[in-house]
This record gives C-alpha cells, sequence and structure tokens, in this order.
C-alpha cells in the first residue's frame, strides 16, 4: 500500500483526548504496536494512543477487529500480523483508527490503560538480527579514526551496503540494563591481550527495520518488492565496545564487540504510518549495480536524538541526526540481504547502521562526538569520553510533518562489569 489514506488525514482526532494534544508522539494518524504487560499479568498486543495504550487483545477477542479470522493478537508478540501481507496490516490500521477516531466514542469492550501504569516487553519474538553500516558520515569517519584518514571509505563502500550478522539472543527492549561487557582488549602499547572490562563502551543511533513478508531461499527481491515486505520501524541502540573491536574485528568484522546487548524501542511504527515522511535516498556520485537502484523514494524523513544522562544527573541532548542521511535505504538493504537467495524471515531486524549526519554534532556515536574520547563532552560539569556505570543512554525519533509521528524513547542504563570466569 503506498500513498495515503484516511488513516493519514491530518485532521483527523480521537476520543482519547491525549491523542490530540500538541507534540504527542502517539496521535491517531501514528497507531504504533506494542506488547505489554500489567501487574505482573500475562502479554498484550497494544497500541499507542496519546498517553494510552489500546488493548488490542482484548478488541480481537470481542469482535472488534478481524471478525470471524482466526486471531493475531493472543501471542503475546507482533509475529501472527506480520505475517499476513501488507494488504491485512492496511485493513487492521484502518480498523484501529476507526474504533479510536473521535466520531466513534468509547465503546464497553474496548480496554485503555496508561502506558506508565504498564510493562513493556519485545514487541517481536526476532527471529534474527543483522547490522549494517550505511551512513557515508558514520563510515568515513570511523575509517579515519581506525584505519587511514586519507583513504577512509574503503573502496567496496559506495557499491554494497556493508553488514555483518549480529545477535538476536541479546536484543532487549528498552529499560533494560546492559552490562558492561568483559573482552579481549590489546592496545597498540599492550606486549599482550588480556581480559577486562571494556573501557570504551559506546552506543550507537540506529533504526531498526523490521521484516514482516518473508523471502523464500533462493530467490532473491527486488527493492520494490523489499519495500513492501517491510512491517515497521524501531529505535535501536547498538551498544559497541570499541577496544574490543579494535582488536577483534579483522578480518570478519565486529563479534563480541556488539553482541552483549543491543536496545530497541518498545514502540513498532508501521511503514504506512511513515508514508507520508518518505524521501528519496543522497545523492550519489557512484551508480548503483541495477538490483539495488531506488524504484522511488525509500528513505524517510525521521528527527533522531541522544540524550546522555550520568548517574543521578540531568540528560543533556548530545547529537540531532536524522534517518534520511542513510546512503542505503531500508529497503536497499533488505534487497541486497536476499539477493544471495539468503531467507527473510518474520521477525527478522536489520540495523540501519549509526546514523551521522554531515555537521559534528550530529553524530551517532560517542567514538565521533568525543574522536575517540579526546575530547570529551561536557554534561553540565562531568566530562563523558565513553560511558560510566551508572549511565542513561535514551534515544528519541519523530517526523514533523502535518502531524508529528513519533518512536517514544529506546532507553539503556549501564550496569557493572561482571566478574570474570573462573
Ligand atoms: O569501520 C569499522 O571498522 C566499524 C564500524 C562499526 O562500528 C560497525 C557497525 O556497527 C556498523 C554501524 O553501526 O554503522
Ligand atoms: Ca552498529
Ligand atoms: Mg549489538
Amino acid at each position: 500500500m503506498t500513498g495515503r489514506n484516511a488513516t493519514h488525514d491530518p485532521a483527523r482526532r480521537s476520543w482519547v483526548e491525549s491523542a490530540n494534544a500538541e507534540g504527542t508522539d502517539f496521535p491517531i494518524q501514528n497507531l504504533p504496536y506494542g506488547v505489554y504487560s500489567e501487574g505482573g499479568g500475562p502479554r498484550r498486543v497494544g497500541v499507542a494512543i496519546g498517553e494510552m495504550i489500546l488493548n488490542l487483545t482484548a478488541a480481537e477477542a470481542a469482535g472488534l477487529l478481524r471478525p470471524g479470522e482466526p486471531p493475531v493478537f493472543d501471542g503475546g508478540t507482533l509475529n501472527a500480523l506480520m505475517a499476513l501481507g501488507p494488504d491485512e496490516w492496511s485493513r487492521v490500521r484502518a480498523a484501529v483508527a476507526d474504533l479510536l477516531d473521535a466520531k466513534a466514542g468509547p465503546h464497553a469492550d474496548l480496554v485503555l490503560l496508561r502506558q506508565d501504569a504498564v510493562r513493556m516487553h519485545l514487541p517481536v519474538y526476532l527471529r534474527g538480527f543483522t547490522d549494517f553500516y550505511a551512513s557515508k558520515e558514520h563510515a568515513t569517519n570511523v575509517g579515519a579514526m581506525f584505519r587511514d584518514p586519507e583513504n577512509a571509505l574503503l573502496p567496496n563502500w559506495s557499491h554494497i551496503p556493508i553488514g555483518y550478522n549480529g545477535r538476536a539472543s541479546t536484543v532487549v527492549v528498552s529499560g533494560t540494563g546492559i552490562r558492561r561487557p568483559l573482552g579481549q582488549i590489546k592496545g597498540p602499547e599492550d606486549m599482550a591481550p588480556r581480559l577486562a572490562p571494556t573501557a570504551r563502551l559506546d552506543l550507537e543511533l540506529e533504526l531498526g527495520t523490521l521484516v514482516g513478508t518473508p523471502s523464500r531461499m533462493g530467490q532473491p527481491v527486488t527493492v520494490a518488492q523489499a519495500q513492501e515486505m517491510i512491517f515497521g520501524f524501531v529505535l535501536l541502540n547498538d551498544w559497541s565496545a570499541r577496544d574490543v573491536q579494535l582488536w577483534e574485528y579483522q578480518p570478519l568484522g565486529p563479534f563480541q564487540a556488539k553482541a552483549f546487548g543491543t536496545t530497541i524501542g518498545p514502540w513498532i511504527v508501521t511503514r504506512e504510518a511513515l508514508e507520508p515522511t518518505r524521501v528519496p535516498t543522497p545523492d550519489r556520485a557512484t551508480p548503483l549495480l541495477p538490483y539495488l537502484r531506488e524504484p522511488t523514494d525509500c528513505n524517510y524523513d525521521i528527527d533522531l536524538a541522544i540524550d546522555l544522562a550520568p548517574a543521578g544527573g540531568a540528560a543533556r541532548t548530545v547529537s540531532h541526526s536524522n534517518a534520511r542521511h542513510l546512503y542505503y535505504a531500508p529497503a536497499q538493504q533488505l534487497a541486497h540481504h536476499a539477493i544471495s537467495g539468503c531467507a527473510m524471515e518474520t521477525g527478522d531486524l536489520l540495523g540501519s547502521g549509526t546514523i551521522s549526519g554531515p555537521t559534528h554534532d550530529s553524530c551517532g556515536s560517542l567514538l565521533e562526538l568525543t574522536r575517540n574520547g579526546r575530547e570529551p563532552l561536557d554534561l553540565d560539569g562531568v566530562r563523558r569520553g565513553f560511558l560510566e556505570d551508572g549511565d542513561t543512554v535514551r534515544l528519541r525519533g519523530w517526523c514533523e510533518g502535518a502531524v508529528r509521528i513519533g518512536f517514544g524513547t529506546c532507553e539503556g542504563t549501564i550496569l557493572p562489569a561482571p566478574a570474570p570466569p573462573v
């Protein structure tokens, strides 16, 4: 489904008053999906509306969504809906919007809860996690620091979306503590490697793409088909241990430096909600091979921000970026992932790669913002090169169009390292 429909109408209002408030991330035009529980009860699928969550598991059981069809909201994840494909995603989205429309008014079978009264969970049973490297600014900045400032971008970068296979097992929902990892470290002055807690713990500002429709093993997909396979997007923080990374990454890429934790936001903003914010990828001097060419605008104009708070201190915004800087759009990443015949599955997560913009204050990692720790940030008197125990990182994302479409927040606090195994 492309183009605008009634679910994008900026004049539409909800009977849930907080959804009509200026500045809310969750007006009736957004309707992001999440999974929550209340008081230790079972997991429910819900949709964010203003400050509230609408219980879709209950709405479906009451016959208000997809009447007569097998349920999709009773499994405690979004996977069953994601597997149904774009036509059904649109129909469900339109039905949820109708239930919440100001003209409808509350219905006795609709269960609304306050978002601050529930616990959020991973919204999807994640099958795989692949992380890309798709911001030219980030790749240039890191290449200059880790390798050669004269040839910062490796020759393959302008032709191929570079990626590595991450770990779905340690993808966690916003609010989960992140334990400082142990790893092998060998600095340039060290005679031998040692096992130690990372001293260069970093964050990475990314957008996560969730695959809905699967592809078959042995069967490549076009960029246009890949676009239709995407169910939605989440904020994503790909925590990274830079000292571990530098020692381990050649020749096969990051391994333990990025396997200890990846945080995603609780709300999946659907691709359909973001339709009005589509923009083209940046200009490129090197033409892409035909299988990677963008048939129509495949990037999204999503403002992004990083807030950092030391333990007990106030949060400061340390970077502002935008997903439109991605040189390879999510659909191009997905088409590349499937070109070998690699099967993509419902519940696969693709990290965009760190999204850095063209200016220093739009960099998406501390590695770049502090120039590898040499120029620490000043957080109201507290200096930070890399993350300390107790620090909290919060990512935010939003689109400022005719209406604001927001992602909520993606947060994590650093916990002290474990004792080494003996
Ligand atoms: O340039 C390198 O050697 C590695 C850079 C990264 O940190 C890899 C990564 O996670 C990709 C990204 O987030 O853009
Ligand atoms: Ca990354
Ligand atoms: Mg990770």
